[in-house]
């Protein structure tokens, strides 16, 4: 292959956050001079794993720091389907949380499904339940899947508002990245390819992509020449891999081979980021809906 000796810019998705979290701050301040309340986030933990208790702390501090209202449920592992169910059934009705998130994964003897359907889906801000997936497929008003929303932010920051006949490729079919992701490409008339571990051609595929958005969870997956040169590309993987002894994070795109792309999201600092920082908006545009106001 010959050198193409460009250097794709890189999608700070760090600075996009922050950026962001000061706009919420500042709608925070103007809704609760108007309301005389603050939105409220209620974000359940159930069991220790070290990397859940790491982001529902970074959760945590950062919808304090916006002026919300944090509320902070860290439950036993060995909390039962019925004790769940019922701080669910609690909070769907707490006039002071307009926003519930339950941090996935549950420990094995829970029915996450289960706990995710149970959730009030005005205030399902992770947009995983069936009601908001049903929303987003057909154009209603919908709490959209935070990673997605975010992903769309980048892409729109960066190539401009209108997408209109791009080709898309999703790369991954998860019910809380892929899927909601292709949808809300179509929604912005893209035409959409979605690709996943049974697709045939699947680097023939990703070359025809202006847009490439890959959330596969295999590090290193897409390598330099399934990436057409100029591509906008957005890597939602998290991976943590050992490497000269060292554990670090690297996403599901080759980035040192991806020179050639137009932009590219980097991992850490890109899409993850961003995933708080658009549960945070949809804690905000919940309470809003919740509430019949808006923070215009
Ligand atoms: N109900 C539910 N909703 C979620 O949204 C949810 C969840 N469960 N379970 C776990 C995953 C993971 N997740 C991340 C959020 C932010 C970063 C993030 O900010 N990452 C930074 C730092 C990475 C690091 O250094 O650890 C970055 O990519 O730059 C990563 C991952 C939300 N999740």
């Amino acid at each position: 292959m010959d050198r193409i000796a460009r250097s794709a810019a890189i999608i700070d998705g760090k600075q996009f956050a922050a950026d962001l979290l000061g706009d919420i701050r500042l709608k925070v301040a103007t809704l609760k001079e108007n309301t005389g309340k603050v939105p409220g986030l209620a974000v359940v933990l159930v069991g220790s794993d070290p990397a859940s208790t790491v982001y529902v702390g970074s959760k945590h501090r950062q919808t304090t720091a916006a002026g919300m209202n944090s509320f902070k449920y860290e439950l036993p592992a060995e909390t039962t389907q019925q004790e769940l169910m019922a701080l669910i059934d609690r909070l769907n009705v707490d006039p002071q949380v307009h926003g519930i998130l339950v941090q996935l994964p549950l420990p094995a003897h829970l029915d996450a499904g289960a706990v995710i359907q149970e959730i009030n889906p005005d205030k399902d801000v992770d947009g995983f339940h069936v009601s908001n997936a049903g929303r987003l497929a057909t154009g209603s008003p919908a709490l959209v899947p935070c990673t997605p929303l975010g992903c769309m932010m980048l892409l729109k920051d960066r190539l401009g508002p209108d997408l209109a006949g791009l080709h898309a490729v999703v790369v991954g079919k998860s019910n809380i990245v892929g899927k909601p992701m292709a949808q809300l490409l179509l929604a912005e008339n893209c035409t959409v390819t979605v690709v996943h571990s049974r697709t045939r051609n699947t680097a023939e595929l990703c070359r025809a992509a202006d847009i490439l958005v890959v959330a596969a969870g295999r590090p290193g997956l897409v390598r330099g020449d399934w990436i057409k040169p100029g591509a906008a590309v957005i890597d939602v993987g998290i991976n943590r891999v050992e490497q000269d002894g060292k554990s670090r994070i690297v996403g599901d795109v080759a980035f040192d081979e991806a020179g050639h792309a137009g932009a590219i999201t980097p991992v850490p600092g890109g899409v993850g980021p961003m995933t708080i920082a658009c549960l945070l908006s949809n804690t905000v545009t919940a309470f809003c809906r919740l509430n019949n106001t808006s923070a215009a």
